[in-house]
Parts: structure tokens; C-alpha cells; sequence
């Protein structure tokens, strides 16, 4: 396709030069600074635009046990009451967000760090009280990111790093998970740019032995992924995030990858790495 070709999705029409990756990096990559500033230096290198996407869970585990406030998952979702909403908002938003932007400004990329509240990008709505109560959860619906004003910020050359904090629009904060908003920004996104959602972790992929590396499963389409999850292949939190990455395949992403942040660096020289999803193979 030329440069002046367009492909048409939804009611927009994308300019095929308008490539974006949405990347999000993986608790324990960011947990381990030696990966961390590997994959900052390959995300730096990535030509096109890009928006960061990250969370920071382990951190944040480890810093409520150092204060005594016990951490609480169901499902891989944090229950975050007030004293835990505290905690992740200073880990995801304070410490590990500025860290990245510090790193990525170190490395020539103009990256502004961003909570949801930050321009409005972000707004969820409580997770409403079920069998469960998560405390100051976010839920992201189909209204909560806009678009133009994330493509504004990198049309000025900004860098966008979300991180998992997000808020409802009359003063609260609240807590999101990160594999979540990442694909809610690609499928947003994907109404203005050619976009590719990855997945960034600490293993090649989706594996079919998890402790073995060369397992690496390089394809799932939904009807391998049910005969995964019964062979319980599949389970912990690559259950949540297999659902969100087919969830924007479905909705306008071009590609989703899941793979090791050591790899990204391949990306740019267009070799294949780690599992990657299709509607139907
Ligand atoms: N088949 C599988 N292949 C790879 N990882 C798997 C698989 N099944 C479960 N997992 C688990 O999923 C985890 C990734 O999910 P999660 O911890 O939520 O990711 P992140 O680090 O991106 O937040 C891996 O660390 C691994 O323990
Ligand atoms: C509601 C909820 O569960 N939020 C997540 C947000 C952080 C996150 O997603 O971090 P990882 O990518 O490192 O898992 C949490 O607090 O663990």
C-alpha cells in the first residue's frame, strides 16, 4: 500500500503512515531494573507512535506487607479499600511512573507520565458491590477514553505513559487494572491509527509448559484458547489478559503480541516474536 492509501474501519478513515503501538510492560519486568531499562532502550528505538502502558503490582504487594496493610487478590483484582488506594496510587503514579518517564527522557523520548485524571484521559466508574466488594476498583465502559485528546498529546510529540490509576470524574480516584487499560486505549485508538496492542512480560509467551521457554505457543485463535484454558494450560493472570488482548482483536486492533520485554527490540526490524492472536486461524 503507498504512503497515500487508506484503510477504512468503523466510520473513520486511518492514513496508512499513522502506525501506533500501545505497549504495556509486566509487574515483574518492572520489578527487575536490568529488564526494565532493556525494554525502555527498545521502546525508545520504535519508530511511529507509541504509548506506554504499565502497572506495577508486585511493587505494590511488597509496599503494603513493609506497612502492615495486608493485600488482598480475587482473581488476579486487587481489593483496594482506602489505605490500599493510598499505597497503589503512590506506587503506580509516584514511584514507578516517574521512573519510567526519568529513564525514557534519559534515552531522547519527550514521555509525559499520566494517571487517568491527567486531561480527563481515563474515567471509570466504580466496580458496583456483587458477591465481592473491591473497594475503589475502576471499571472502564465504552465512554471512558477519548480518543483525540490521548491523539493530541502525540500529535505535539508527547510520549504518553499511562499507569493504572484512573478516576470517576467527581474526585475519586480509583485503582484499574493495567492489562485492561491498555486494551481499552487500542481499541480507542484504533479508530484513528493503524494499531498494534503487545504485551510485555517476563516469559516468549503463552507457553503450553510454563517452565519451559521453548514452549512458546505462536499462534491462539479463540478456539484454541477454550482448549487451552480446559487443559489448564492457560490459568492465573493470562487468563485476564488473553481476554483483553482477544477483546481488542475483535474490536479494530490490527495485531495483538504477547511476549518477553527482552524481545521487543525485534519489533523494529519486523521478526516475529512470541504468541500472536487471531480472530480465527
Ligand atoms: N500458558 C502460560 N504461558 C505463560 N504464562 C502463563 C501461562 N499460564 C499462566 N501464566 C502466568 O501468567 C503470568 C502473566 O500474567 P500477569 O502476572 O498478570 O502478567 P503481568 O506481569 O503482565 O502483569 C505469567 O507470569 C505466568 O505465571
Ligand atoms: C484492580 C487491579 O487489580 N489493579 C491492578 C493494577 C496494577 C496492575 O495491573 O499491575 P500488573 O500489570 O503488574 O499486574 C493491581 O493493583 O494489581
Amino acid at each position: 500500500m503507498s504512503k497515500s492509501d487508506t484503510v477504512s474501519t468503523q466510520s473513520e478513515t486511518i492514513k496508512d503512515d499513522k502506525k501506533l503501538y500501545v505497549i504495556k510492560i509486566g509487574g515483574n519486568v518492572i520489578d527487575n531494573s536490568e529488564n526494565l531499562y532493556k525494554f525502555l532502550k527498545d521502546f525508545t528505538a520504535l519508530p511511529g507512535y507509541k504509548i506506554l502502558v504499565h502497572g506495577g503490582g508486585k511493587v505494590a504487594t511488597q509496599l503494603s506487607e513493609t506497612l502492615g496493610i495486608e493485600p488482598k487478590l480475587v482473581d488476579g483484582r486487587r481489593i483496594t479499600d482506602i489505605e490500599t488506594l493510598r499505597v497503589v496510587t503512590m506506587v503506580y503514579g509516584g514511584l514507578i511512573n516517574k521512573n519510567i518517564v526519568a529513564q525514557l527522557q534519559r534515552n531522547g523520548n519527550n514521555a509525559i507520565g499520566l494517571t487517568g485524571a491527567d486531561g480527563d484521559f481515563i474515567r471509570t466508574k466504580k466496580r458496583p458491590v456483587k458477591t465481592i466488594d473491591y473497594g475503589f476498583v475502576g471499571d472502564i465502559d465504552e465512554n471512558s477514553i477519548n480518543p483525540q485528546s490521548i491523539s493530541n498529546l502525540m500529535e505535539a510529540r508527547f510520549t504518553p505513559v499511562f499507569c493504572a490509576i484512573t478516576h470517576d470524574g467527581d474526585g475519586q480516584l480509583l485503582n484499574t487494572n493495567a492489562d485492561t487499560i491498555a486494551s481499552a486505549i487500542a481499541v480507542a485508538l484504533a479508530k484513528l491509527y493503524e494499531t498494534t496492542l503487545i504485551y510485555c512480560f517476563e516469559k516468549k509467551g503463552v507457553l503450553k509448559d510454563i517452565n519451559d521457554e521453548h514452549s512458546l505457543i505462536k499462534d491462539i485463535d479463540p478456539l484454541k484458547y477454550e482448549d487451552l484454558k480446559t487443559q489448564q494450560i492457560i490459568h492465573s493472570g493470562m487468563l485476564p489478559k488473553l481476554d483483553n488482548a482477544f477483546t481488542a482483536i475483535s474490536s479494530g486492533v490490527k495485531a495483538v503480541i504477547i511476549g518477553h520485554s527482552d524481545d521487543l527490540g525485534k519489533l523494529k526490524h519486523n521478526q516475529p516474536f512470541g504468541t500472536r492472536l487471531s480472530k480465527s486461524l
